[in-house]
């Protein structure tokens, strides 16, 4: 073990290299600036090129600082002393010195590849590999491991710390989830840098990282193809709004600001879900047998429109009943395929002709005969009638997404459309989930936005010219109101593209068919990372959500990782948790954790004294999780300890996916198992949130 001065001398070393590091990145920050202004000055040239050209330029300066500006805590942090003497240094940036030599290798080009994979097995000429840990800019800690300490190279080289990886997982957790750039273990690195192309399926039990590997993936891929993932974009969907909020910081962390990160609930634009429906319900809504009934409601004749079309032509009455009506419905509409075939909003012009035809049909044989020019006389005649468009707005309306869903809020409507698919109950269910007053605003659940999505898109867009301007800048002729730059990353989160090159899907267990549908389609040009864990499905059958999966995704190469080490749990909680998970699934491979506290979870029968046993033993986060049906009360219960600890929140067993607290206060047990037909795997779930200390809570 080295003497403690021996160690204050090694971080003075590296701090010299460190400095140097910063110094060199102030001189690209600067650089980076003096661009950004000489955009600006070719906007003074007046010309049209001039300012396109300013945006231009403005804009990808603003990118390259935005990318400097990645996390300063740590920006070196790892060090490789290779066999030949070589010494290799890893940072969150790639830094060169003024003859362009790298003073730092950023973490995702390949050559750093070697930091994270390299093992006393595989050692790859690696002697020792440093972690350094920094506050601000200060070295405050070095982690050694010595790889080869039989090697010649291993002579002279100190070796400090015990451990980056244990110093990071026992620290304590805060509300935002943290980069684990300096720490990223071997089997994670290797699925970190799986190819861009094709599908990566990444599984592993809960705290395996799977989450940490999905955002430095995004960050990996942008770097390595920036033209092809930047342009085309990257989507990262997680599971709820908490889950992004919680994770949202990891990316801009690695200096990476251009991935969308969506909830489930926000996959419309225009729709921010984050409430869900209790399992069952969310079991009908999710199933594909959803879809037959959403192509009747689009197909059929929208509720209240005219049900007859009565004109006269050269004294002759022409006259549509209700069934002829909807035959020309249908005509317009065609069979269609499942989830294609003619979108309504795309046909009114067509429409009309069709209806057209058909009044004509109904004219006297004698008048249809008479000449071909009659035909062309009776359209025109017909269509410069007020009352003919009149008919044709009210008879053929635009419809949107929420109108269609809104209207089999009626039963009988229901039941008409879902014929044999549904039984009684699940028309009551939905009928009541859907059921509002007339003008309250709507309250859409996260189960009905792929719903939506799926009607959006068997509905088509409202044609343009029929649109109101969305843009405020698209009607006025006027560019010059601030810089492409500064309007567009706003625009561009607010705002889902159509396709992703790449899409991430993080706890893709979860996912039910409809929503997989929605992102087959928002990703049908992509290639895929999907993280999940079969063990913590809230799905009721993970099959049938790993066989959508599988349809979305489509026939692309998969190249499949497995994470088995638990970063999250101690030992002695993970334990715990896992007996549920046998339960549920006696078969499966459950990871290990490796670490050891000394503290087993304890149970009890008072919520409020778990509470503060949680509160006393950790100084971080404590999550109380409860029921959907529970919520509302444990929240009013433990009001005050929530007014007074902002570090304290109650969450529900689902809101709780992909989180984690220092302390878990996990209540009635016997009652998340029991609330839906994934209970025994949703309250695995809930026990594996905890870092430091769990504490079950049965009611009497
Ligand atoms: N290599 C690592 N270095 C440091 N911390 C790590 C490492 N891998 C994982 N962790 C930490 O372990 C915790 C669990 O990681 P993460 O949330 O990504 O796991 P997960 O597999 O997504 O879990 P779950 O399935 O339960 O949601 C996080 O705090 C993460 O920062």
């Amino acid at each position: 073990m080295p003497q403690p001065d021996a160690a204050s001398a090694e971080m003075e070393r590296e701090q010299l290299h460190v400095d140097r590091v910063y110094e060199r990145l102030e001189a690209t920050r600067a650089r980076a600036r003096a661009y950004e202004a000489e955009g600006h000055r070719r906007a003074q040239f007046g010309h049209e090129g001039g300012l396109v050209e300013r945006d231009s330029i403005v804009y990808q300066a603003a990118v390259w600082l935005q990318r400097l500006d990645a996390e300063e805590e740590g920006l070196v942090f790892g060090r490789l002393d290779f066999e030949d003497g070589e010494i290799q240094y890893i940072g969150r940036l790639g830094v060169r010195d003024e003859d362009y030599n790298p003073l730092t290798v950023d973490w995702r080009a390949p050559a750093a590849a070697v930091f994270y994979q390299a093992t006393p097995v595989d050692r790859r000429d690696v002697v020792r590999r440093r972690t350094i840990k920094s506050a601000g800019r200060r070295v405050t800690r070095l982690d050694d491991d010595l790889l080869a300490p039989e090697s010649p190279a291993a002579n002279g080289l100190t070796v400090i710390g015990d451990g980056a990886l244990m110093a990071a997982l026992t620290r304590k957790r805060g509300t935002v989830m943290h980069d684990i750039v300096a720490t990223i273990q071997r089997e994670q690195d290797l699925a970190v840098r799986s190819p861009g192309d094709g599908a990566t399926l990444i599984t592993g039990g809960p705290g395996t990282g799977k989450t940490a590997v999905a955002l430095h993936r995004a960050a990996y891929l942008l770097f390595n193809e920036r033209r092809r993932f930047e342009s085309g974009g990257v989507l990262i969907v997680g599971p709820s709004r908490v889950f992004t909020a919680y994770v949202e910081q990891v990316l801009p962390s690695l200096g990476e600001h251009t991935a969308a990160l969506r909830s489930l609930g926000e996959l419309l634009d225009g729709v921010h879900a984050s409430r869900h429906d209790p399992a069952p319900l969310a079991a009908i809504k999710g199933s594909i047998s959803m879809l037959p009934i959403l192509e009747r409601a689009v197909r059929s004749a929208p509720p209240g429109v005219p049900d007859s079309f009565r004109t006269t032509y050269q004294g002759n009455v022409v006259q549509l009943d209700r069934r002829a009506l909807d035959r020309v419905r249908s005509i317009v509409l065609g069979r269609g395929t499942p989830g294609g075939g003619p979108q309504p909003n795309a046909q009114r012009a067509h429409a009309a002709t069709a209806l057209l035809e058909a009044a004509w049909e109904r004219l006297p044989r004698e008048l249809r005969d008479r000449r071909r020019t009659e035909r062309a006389h009776f359209d025109r005649e017909l269509r410069d009638r007020t009352e003919f468009d009149l008919f044709i707005e009210q008879w053929w309306p635009y419809r949107s997404p929420a109108e269609v869903l809104r209207g089999l809020a009626d039963g009988a409507t229901l039941r008409a459309l879902a014929g044999p698919d549904l039984a009684d109950g699940q028309i009551a269910a939905l009928e009541a989930s859907w059921r509002r007053d007339e003008d309250a605003a709507p309250d859409w659940s996260v189960e009905d936005v792929p719903l939506l999505a799926e009607l959006d898109q068997l509905l088509g867009p409202v044609p343009a010219e029929e649109r109101e301007p969305e843009d405020p800048f698209a009607d006025a002729g006027v560019m010059e109101v601030s810089s492409w730059v500064d309007r567009n990353p706003a625009a561009r989160r607010d705002a889902t593209r159509e396709t992703y090159a790449h899409v991430i899907v993080d706890e893709g267990q979860d996912l039910s068919p409809m929503q997989w549908r929605v992102l087959g389609r928002l990703g049908r040009r992509a290639s895929w990372t999907v993280v999940g864990d079969p063990v913590q499905s809230s799905w009721p059958d993970p099959e049938e959500s790993r066989l959508a999966m599988e349809l979305a995704l489509g026939d692309q190469r998969r190249y499949r990782h497995e994470l088995r080490t638990n970063y999250r749990n101690s030992a002695e909680i993970y334990e715990y948790a896992a007996r549920f998970a046998k339960r549920a699934m006696p078969d499966v491979e459950l990871p290990e954790a490796v670490r050891k506290t000394g503290f087993p979870p304890e149970e009890f029968d008072d919520l409020d004294a778990a509470v503060r046993a949680a509160l006393g033993a950790v100084e971080g986060t404590v999550g109380v999780i409860t029921t959907l049906a529970a919520f509302d009360a444990v929240s009013a219960r433990l009001a005050a300890s929530l007014e007074a600890e902002p570090r304290l929140v109650v969450l529900t067993d689902l809101d709780a996916k992909g989180l984690e607290y220092d302390a878990a206060v996990v209540l009635d047990p016997d009652a998340i198992a029991g609330e839906s037909p994934a209970g025994l795997r949703t309250l695995y779930v809930a026990l594996t949130r905890a870092t430091q200390r769990l504490y079950v809570v049965s009611p009497d």
